[in-house]
């Protein structure tokens, strides 16, 4: 961690936001399409990522580069820090500077963090627009030599050794059901699932999106589960919501070339899908569509969460 300086980075962050927001309660990421969750911020100030020592900058569409502080919620509000702009490491950005803006929040004094992203659905019976409670995760990555934990620990006093089966706060993830029962959002809006965590940058093959799915996973994305590694270390209780914003497995599955040639030698229409492509574009198209239902859950769970300690 010697690459990163934490008094430097509070202190570039601390002259630039007023004392009353500078010990955010909740973090927020915004996933692609979704930096639209900081317009709920009351009295809102950014601080942009390019004055930050330590943080990189998103080049990827959808994904601005600063945070935003501000209150959340009725009331006094919730003094929250939002990422407009995450890091991938798809991108070249190191797994630890990947995670370093939530070690920031930790320090800042945040407790509770809310990922936010956007995934492809494996499960078919997920529709796009579903917002998936994140229950698990399987991350390929972290069985396989990339876990963004691995190397010298960034503090002596966290686990050497993290466990993960509680990394997604059960109290949170109630609190979401209930918030979604307050804005009587119909049952489909939300569904719990397991995300996969892939590296991209290339989406998957229909053979790769039946394997994770076979794994048991519900969907898939490109980044959060370093970011909620890196939180559970750093003591914090986690809420990741993903927006489906595409199916990668089809159900039935794609016609073979066979079927379809036959169907054209007989005449007849194939029946079935027989190809399809899934863009950046179309991910952030459907994040500006359903942007305002991520939106207003956020604000309600923020509404519902007990002061610190109680
Ligand atoms: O930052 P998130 O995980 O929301 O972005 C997803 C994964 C890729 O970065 C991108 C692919 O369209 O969207
Ligand atoms: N890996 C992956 N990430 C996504 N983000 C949004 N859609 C997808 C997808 O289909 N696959």
């Amino acid at each position: 961690m010697a690459e990163f300086d934490f008094t430097a980075t509070l202190q570039a962050i601390n002259d630039q936001v007023p004392p009353a927001l500078q010990h955010p309660r909740v973090g927020i990421i915004c996933g692609s399409g979704l930096s639209g969750l900081a317009t709920s911020l009351r009295d809102t100030v950014f601080v942009s990522y390019d004055s930050i020592p330590g943080f990189a900058k998103s080049t990827v569409a959808g994904h601005k580069s600063s945070l935003a502080f501000g209150l959340m919620g009725t009331g006094d509000g919730v003094p929250v820090v939002a990422m407009l702009g995450r890091f991938h490491p798809y991108e070249g950005h190191k797994l630890s500077s990947v995670v370093y803006p939530v070690r920031v929040m930790a320090k800042m004094g945040v407790k509770d963090i809310f990922i936010t992203n956007a995934a492809g659905a494996l499960n078919p019976s997920l529709a796009v627009g579903t917002i998936v409670v994140v229950q698990d995760h399987i991350a390929l990555p972290n069985l396989t030599g990339m876990n963004p934990l691995l190397g010298p620990q960034t503090d002596p006093s966290h686990p050497r050794f993290l466990p993960l089966s509680d990394s997604y706060s059960r109290r949170l993830r109630k609190l979401v059901f209930h918030a979604a029962h307050s804005l009587s959002l119909p049952r489909d809006a939300l569904a719990e699932g397991t995300y996969a965590w892939v590296s991209g940058p290339t989406y998957e093959t229909p053979a790769e999106g039946r394997l994770l799915r076979a794994a048991g996973a519900d969907v898939v994305g490109m980044s959060t589960v370093p970011e909620v590694l890196a939180a559970r270390e750093e003591g914090m209780d986690v809420l990741v919501l993903s927006l489906v914003t595409n199916a990668v497995v089809i159900p039935g599955g794609y016609k073979s070339v066979r079927e379809e040639v036959e169907a054209e030698i007989a005449g007849k229409p194939i029946v079935g899908v027989v190809d399809e492509t899934i863009s950046h574009e179309e991910v952030l198209a459907v994040g500006s569509l359903k942007g305002d239902v991520m939106k207003s859950l956020v604000e309600k769970v923020a509404d519902l969460l007990h002061p610190v300690g109680v």
